[in-house]
């Protein structure tokens, strides 16, 4: 199935809990990088598993590192500052690095400094973002840096450096070339006010030059706080870059003899600018009168990264924080939040936050200096302006700064759906306008784009937001066995982002749990009431066709003969049938729920938003699932399966407690003749026209 084209959130009240973010996007693909061009092993702890650090393993695999993967840690054997032979070749190397400004600009410089050829590509947007400061930085380096498409924008042909000392004495052998080369040193111009992943890539491959180099500033150098990240993690690998003593932002020097030096290993700590988002949650939505607050793991006051004084904004809007080396804690403050006027050019990614708090602010609030959010994933201005207004609020934008005032009342805000033009940030920042006092549910098109910085975001945000479960909307199937109900529940569950309830593994579930904590046992008389208790205190989820019991898989565990009969067991007790229900109302959270079973619409949650009862002929049913048995390699006869079938669809249809039956406002659906991927789309459009937003376009 194809990417989600939206996300509904629905009204969102309170917010409470910890959040363990995923390792800084700055951080890992400058590490990352560094680690590639020294020599030796790098283990890399904690390394963000992105869109972005992605393209940035693989364009280090393809010139010749060595990277080994374990979940968050990667040990990366680098090239030592000298290309492989087989990546010296006539036939440039493509490298794809998406929509990631951390791995094009820095890859390009390192790379424009050694011996091969590449040709740097990404996605269309990638095209529109300048990089002609940072060519132009490299061509005094004598490297050979050319436009394959516009002038000043990738994609970007990268050839062989002149080294300068061939230039001048063809015959000069190695080492004398290499003295000379020592002795030579540089002063190239750089210009700053666009963006600094120029410095930062100029700096990043200076010791790779092999003499000394100055880089002197042309005009304000933005984003700051991105070269101090970068200072510090070449210090790391041993390179020191000398300042000029004026402002400190104006000259910076790698002197010859300059090597990467590996530290053996390293920590990343977690993303400041994704900690952004929790923090303005906590500000938003963690009420200290309710004992609420929000935790973020993984950054803290130590930080290395500018965003981490996203803070002190929050702080001025009213968030009261409070903060160990490593973790942040916040709970709301101020309310409404105060408005603001503040420079933001040393937060532009963290500041697209403060924009959607604004809108829960007492008054006008103005961003400043932040005209490089025109050139980032979209132009952020244009795009924040047109997406804030939408909701209700009254933005002004001009070149370089953004005003928003919020709707004038609870009436005024919109149901909005929010285009994310694919940002990472468009789709985060906005998901907490969810909060809003008109409890207007917000659709966020695209979510997929979250990827770029932080895929589990949405489940990271509703694993901390409450709603009032009737505000959660409930998509129920129900049907006989064999109908198709599990495999059409997972694919609804996952085009739409939301929580999925098998019903009808719960039994087997309580069981296996009874039996593992001893409360079932083949000999004596089981306590029903403290196994009722147990199954009320399970955390299972249902995702990607598997079982979670407090985090492991349990699929098969479930279905064993054991299984069956403990579910047999436990299900005819009636408080654990009460216990069940709690159980099942319990999976109503946000952002929704595909209830798969057989009593979902009648009995557990007769108010839910759509209702569909599944069918399908007994003979296709038996055929569905004689494919299935023979595929497992089980022996099978297609006439015992549907004389099973049959008889098994008569005694559910006429028990007296929860009949198998459509509810009376059910659609129903025989999907006999039907493919799953149409019955998927059928219930899709059934659900779209139950809701207020109008069904996105299909983009990019
Ligand atoms: O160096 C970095 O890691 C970054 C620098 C900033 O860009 P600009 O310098 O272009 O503002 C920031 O927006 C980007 O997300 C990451
Ligand atoms: C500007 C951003 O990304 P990039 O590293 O691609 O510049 C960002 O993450 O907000």
């Amino acid at each position: 199935m194809s990417k989600p084209l939206f996300l509904d959130i629905p009204p969102l009240l309170a917010a409470n809990g910890t959040v363990h973010l995923p390792g800084s996007k700055s951080i890992s693909n400058r590490v990352l990088l560094l680690a590639g061009l020294c020599s030796g092993s790098t283990t890399l702890h904690g390394v963000l598993d992105s869109d972005d650090t992605r393209v940035m393993l693989a364009a280090l695999e393809r010139i010749g590192c060595e990277v080994v993967r374990q979940g968050t840690t990667a040990r990366i054997t680098g090239i030592g500052g000298r290309l492989p032979v087989q990546a010296v070749q006539q036939e440039p190397i493509e490298l794809f690095l998406g929509n990631a400004g951390t791995a094009m600009r820095p890859l390009t410089a390192a790379l424009a400094m050694l011996q091969g050829r590449f040709l740097m590509t990404g996605v269309p947007r990638m095209y529109e973002r300048p990089i002609g400061d940072l060519v132009d930085g490299l061509r005094q380096l004598g490297c050979d840096v050319e436009y394959a498409g516009t002038e000043g924008y990738p994609p970007l042909r990268i050839g062989p450096r002149a080294l300068p000392t061939a230039n001048a004495n063809a015959n000069a052998n190695a080492n004398a070339a290499s003295t000379l080369f020592a002795q030579h040193s540089s002063l190239v111009r750089v210009r700053g006010d666009v963006s600094s992943q120029f410095l930062t890539a100029l700096l990043m491959a200076a010791p790779l030059a092999g003499h000394t180099i100055t880089f002197e500033i042309d005009g304000e150098l933005i984003s700051k706080p991105y070269i101090a990240i970068t200072l510090n993690l070449l210090q790391r690998f041993g390179v020191t870059v000398q300042r000029d003593s004026d402002t400190g932002w104006k000259q910076f020097t790698v002197e010859a003899g300059a090597m990467y030096q590996s530290p053996g290993e390293l920590h990343i700590e977690a993303d400041a600018s994704s900690a952004s988002y929790f923090i303005a949650l906590g500000a938003i939505a963690s009420d200290p009168a309710q004992g609420h607050s929000i935790t973020v793991q993984g950054v803290g006051a130590d930080s290395i990264q500018g965003d981490i004084r996203f803070i002190e904004a929050a702080e001025a809007m009213g968030a009261s924080v409070s903060s160990t080396p490593d973790s942040i804690t916040i709970q709301r403050g101020q309310w409404p939040l105060r408005a603001i006027d503040l420079d933001c050019n040393h937060i532009p990614d963290a500041a697209m936050t403060l924009a959607v708090m604004a809108l829960y602010a007492d008054g006008t609030t103005t961003l400043r200096n932040i005209a490089s959010w025109r050139v980032k994933e979209t132009d952020r201005i244009a795009a924040m302006a047109r997406e804030l207004r939408k909701l209700g609020a009254s933005v002004e934008e001009g070149d370089d700064y953004i005003r928003v005032t919020p709707p004038a009342s609870a009436a005024d805000w919109r149901h909005a759906s929010i285009h994310t033009y694919d940002d990472h940030r468009m789709a985060m920042c906005l998901s907490l306008a969810a909060f809003n006092p008109a409890s207007r549910s917000v659709r966020i098109e695209d979510p997929a784009c979250v990827g770029k910085t932080f895929p589990h975001y949405f489940d990271a945000y509703f694993g901390v937001c409450q709603a009032d479960p009737a505000h959660v909307p409930v998509l129920c199937v129900d049907g006989p066995s064999a109908s198709g109900k599990g495999t059409l529940s997972t694919h609804l569950a996952k085009t739409l982002g939301y929580h999925l309830l098998d019903s009808g593994a719960l039994y087997r579930i309580v069981g296996l749990a009874a039996r593992r904590t001893g409360l079932l046992q083949d000999e004596g008389e089981p306590d029903a009431e403290a196994i009722a208790r147990l199954a009320a205190s399970l955390s299972i989820r249902f995702a990607d066709g598997c079982v979670w019991l407090d985090g492991e898989d349990i699929s098969d565990a479930i279905r064993t003969e054991q299984g069956g009969m403990d579910a047999s067991t436990v299900s005819a007790m009636p408080a654990v049938r009460t216990a069940l229900v709690q159980l099942q109302h319990s999976f109503r959270k946000a952002p929704g729920l595909i209830a798969d079973g057989r009593d979902m619409g009648t009995v557990i949650f007769p108010d839910a938003t759509l209702k569909v009862f599944l069918t399908a002929s007994a003979e296709k049913r038996a055929q569905r699932r004689y494919n299935q048995l023979i595929s497992k390699g089980f022996a099978a006869r297609i006439d015992d399966l549907r004389a099973d079938l049959q008889a098994r669809d008569a005694r559910d249809t006429s028990r007296a407690v929860a009949p198998l039956q459509p509810a009376q406002d059910a659609l129903p659906l025989d999907n006999s003749d039907m493919d799953v991927k149409t019955s998927v789309q059928l219930v899709l459009d059934w659900w779209q026209d139950r809701q207020p937003f109008p069904a996105p376009e299909a983009h990019g």
